[in-house]
């Protein structure tokens, strides 16, 4: 064997693993803000999880359980008064701990493209949308002057953004409209990683069909897809994944198919989320999410929970894709 055989056997051991490694790995993230008279209020606690190129995973849970601050802190986007904890690599990078300068400019947009859950706040307001594509595309692409008309056309194209609306104001949208130009431009920069937080608000059944899939052909062409959500038959259509996040918490991850399918969810919060969808009981799970702000000591769904000991007065660990102390299997075990 030549000298040279020992480097390039290595160089195929990395690619073996790169391709095994998740695009992004979180790591118990937690994200708290700090309040006035030293209050603080824990909109995400303990969250971890991964994310393979070519795979999408759904974040769902009720409004208010902290999906758009964990989209947020993955994209350094948090207000000042917010504290982090954990870890979030992309690559070798740490998104929590990147200085602006790296997040501005080789972060958001080029290896982390998002789709913000209120898109008429993210458009510049001056700027027709066409204009906003076309800078965009040249910025994030390259596309040269001349390319740059067909390029905008492809990229709303993609969105299902109507061209002939391109030379509108983000004020002269409607909020589906809006919402289907943000889309575009957070396709235009082709990043490994998308996050869209809500990319389906304001449309109708059609058009979030249509969104899901342009979504899903981004992620089968080898894209990561963090994908925030309400929108259950959305989530299913989409996601290779599911997390179910409740007060701050993931409380379970699970494969899409099993959750939506057989055997169903496994924590008794998600069940309770299918089973309040109208083409299932249509039950909504009675009572409120706590305050993020005073969370109980315990299970933060035991208040809720049918199934809620004397164990869940104590917090449950996140063990085998659950947060729970009753797991479907303990349960039949003590009916
Ligand atoms: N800048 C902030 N300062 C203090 N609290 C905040 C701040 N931003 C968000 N929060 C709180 O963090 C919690 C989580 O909010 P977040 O927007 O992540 O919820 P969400 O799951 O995305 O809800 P929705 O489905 O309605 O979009 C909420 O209680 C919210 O009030
Ligand atoms: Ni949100």
């Amino acid at each position: 064997m030549t000298s040279l055989s020992r480097p390039l056997a290595t160089r195929e051991e990395t690619v073996v693993r790169a391709a095994a490694a998740p695009l992004l790995s979180v790591q118990e993230l937690s994200v708290r803000f700090r309040m006035r008279g030293g209050r603080h209020i824990a909109a995400v606690t303990d969250a971890s999880f991964a994310l393979a190129a070519g795979e999408c995973l759904a974040l769902v849970g009720e409004s208010g359980c902290g999906k758009s601050v964990l989209a947020s802190a993955l994209l350094g986007l948090l207000p000042g008064n917010a504290q982090t904890a954990g870890r979030a690599l992309l690559g070798e990078t740490d998104l929590l701990t990147a200085d602006e300068r790296t997040l501005a400019r080789t972060v958001r947009g080029r290896r982390v493209g998002l789709v913000p859950q209120s898109p008429a706040a993210h458009l510049t307001p001056v700027r027709t949308v066409g204009s906003q594509l076309g800078e965009t595309l040249r910025q994030l692409t390259g596309t040269r002057k001349p390319d740059v008309r067909a390029a905008v056309r492809a990229a709303a194209e993609r969105a299902a953004f109507p061209a002939d609306h391109l030379d509108r104001y983000p004020h002269e949208l409607s909020g589906g409209l809006a919402q289907r130009a943000a889309t575009a431009l957070a396709l235009v920069g082709d990043a490994p990683l998308l996050l869209a937080d809500e990319p389906t608000t304001g449309l109708d059944r059609d058009l979030v069909n249509r969104t899901v899939d342009e979504l899903r052909r981004h992620v089968d062409a080898g894209h990561a897809l963090l994908m925030i959500t309400h929108d259950l038959a959305a989530a299913e259509r989409v996601a290779d994944r599911v997390a179910v996040m409740y007060a701050g918490r993931i409380v379970e991850l699970a494969d899409a198919g099993a959750f939506f399918g057989t055997p169903g969810p496994r924590h008794p919060y998600a069940r309770g989320l299918l089973n309040a969808l109208p083409e299932r009981d249509f039950a909504p799970i009675p009572g409120m999410p706590p305050e993020l702000g005073d969370l109980p000591e315990g299970c933060a769904f035991a208040p809720r929970c049918p199934h809620a000991a004397e164990a869940c007065t104590a917090p449950p660990q996140f063990a085998d894709r659950i947060a729970c102390h009753y797991p479907p299997d303990e349960e039949l075990a003590r009916a």
